[in-house]
């Protein structure tokens, strides 16, 4: 958990800040290398997850390769020192812009999301005589069982090129010259606790692999996207994502041709436990049927309970009182501005400092000013 010369030093900072354990990151990292190198599996970190510099340095000594959503992830992954040919970018709604500033850095696949995508690739490839190598992003409809919010395979959703869209797909490619078709890319959704989703991953994506084949279609890439979920519940009973399972059940079910590789792109599992939110409480307020513990931390600094009515974990370092229930919420002028209600902590006071647990992944990425926020910079230890 932290030890006491952390929160000694956690103590001499300005709140509310991130804070990111390094060592356990790397104890992640370690895993998850060891088990691509036995299954000769490719890592590719979604940025998007958490792309504090320090932390893609981690990742990058590690030597995965990184998954992009935007013209700006592309860059910071690729000035973080990415090599361009282990740089992916997907994302439904590119823009010519990010599509060009990708094709001038020579990126590894572009994860086509519809057949105008296709096109438009196809027609700035050809500006600037290049052929954009590109996955096909698929909505396999497989239901990941996780928040409504966060699942991203099932035909409602935004996300692929559905399966019935392919004849019209292989009709196209035929006719652009500038694009080659590589790979298949899925990604179902994210926060999966259920690991026999990814087993009926595996079998669709075998269904899928096989119709272009029957169709004298080469796939030189599978890629399984992310979506392996952490403990939220108890983030010190399971610090480590469950890679071995998650990528055993890959191993097993998913039909591989030789000389077929296989990418994934984890984000969550990998950053999400290393990180804590560190806040002040700035007062303690008794309401009519409950007791606020009012932290300096707010949604501006982690979304993820406001936006999902997600659980993070909260500690309370600086006291051992007598457990007490509370509401801990932030200052921000929203009542969905809440960590959680009725929660049991040691008896809190002003002063006291807290973690909020488990933040690592979609966490700092998605702070926002409002209200005007500051934003202190983020600790770390080794
Ligand atoms: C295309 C794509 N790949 C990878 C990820 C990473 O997912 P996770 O953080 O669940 O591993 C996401 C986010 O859900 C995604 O949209
Ligand atoms: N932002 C989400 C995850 C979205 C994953 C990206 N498709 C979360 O905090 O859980």
């Amino acid at each position: 958990m932290f030890r006491t010369s952390i929160i000694s030093e956690f103590k001499n900072r300005e709140t509310p800040f991130y804070y990111y354990d390094l060592a356990l990151l790397n104890d992640s990292l370690n895993q998850v290398k060891g088990l691509a190198e036995k299954y000769d599996f490719e890592i590719h970190y979604a940025i998007k997850a958490n792309s504090n510099e320090r932390i893609l340095a981690e990742i990058l000594k590690a030597g995965f390769g990184a998954d992009c959503v935007s013209g700006n992830e592309v860059k910071r992954a690729i000035e973080c020192g990415f090599a361009p040919e282990t740089v992916l970018f997907a994302g439904v709604g590119k823009t010519d812009k990010e599509i060009r500033y990708a094709l001038e850095q020579n990126i590894k696949a572009f994860n086509c999301e519809s057949i105008q995508e296709m096109e438009v690739i196809n027609e700035l490839a050809q500006e600037v005589s290049q052929t954009a190598e590109i996955s096909l992003r698929i909505n396999p409809n497989v239901d990941a069982k996780t928040h409504k919010y966060i699942t991203t395979g099932l035909d409602e959703n935004k996300f692929g090129i559905n399966q019935t869209d392919l004849p019209t797909v292989i009709e196209t490619l035929n006719g652009l010259s500038n694009i080659k078709l590589t790979g298949l890319h899925f990604h179902i959704g994210s926060q999966i606790m259920d690991m026999n989703v990814f087993k009926g991953l595996c079998l669709r994506v075998n269904e899928i692999e096989s119709w272009f084949s029957d169709r004298g279609i080469e796939i030189e890439h599978l890629n399984l996207g992310g979506g392996l979920g952490v403990n939220y519940l108890e983030p010190d009973a399971e610090p480590i994502a469950d890679f071995e399972t998650y990528f055993a059940i890959f191993a097993e079910f998913l039909r591989r041709k030789t000389n077929q590789k296989v990418h994934f792109e984890l984000g969550r599992s990998i950053v999400a436990q290393c990180g804590s939110l560190i806040s002040r409480v700035v007062f303690i307020k008794n309401g009519l049927n409950t007791n606020f513990a009012v932290v300096d931390a707010g949604m501006t600094e982690l979304m993820r309970p406001a936006l999902y009515q997600s659980y993070h974990h909260i500690n309370n370092l600086t006291s051992n009182g007598e457990p007490t229930s509370y509401d801990v919420v932030g200052p921000i002028c929203e009542s969905t501005d809440c960590f959680g209600k009725a929660i049991k902590l040691p008896e809190t006071k002003r002063g006291d400092l807290i973690a909020i647990r488990s933040a690592g992944a979609y966490g700092e990425v998605m702070m926002s000013r409002y209200n005007l926020r500051d934003q202190n910079e983020a600790f770390y230890s080794e």
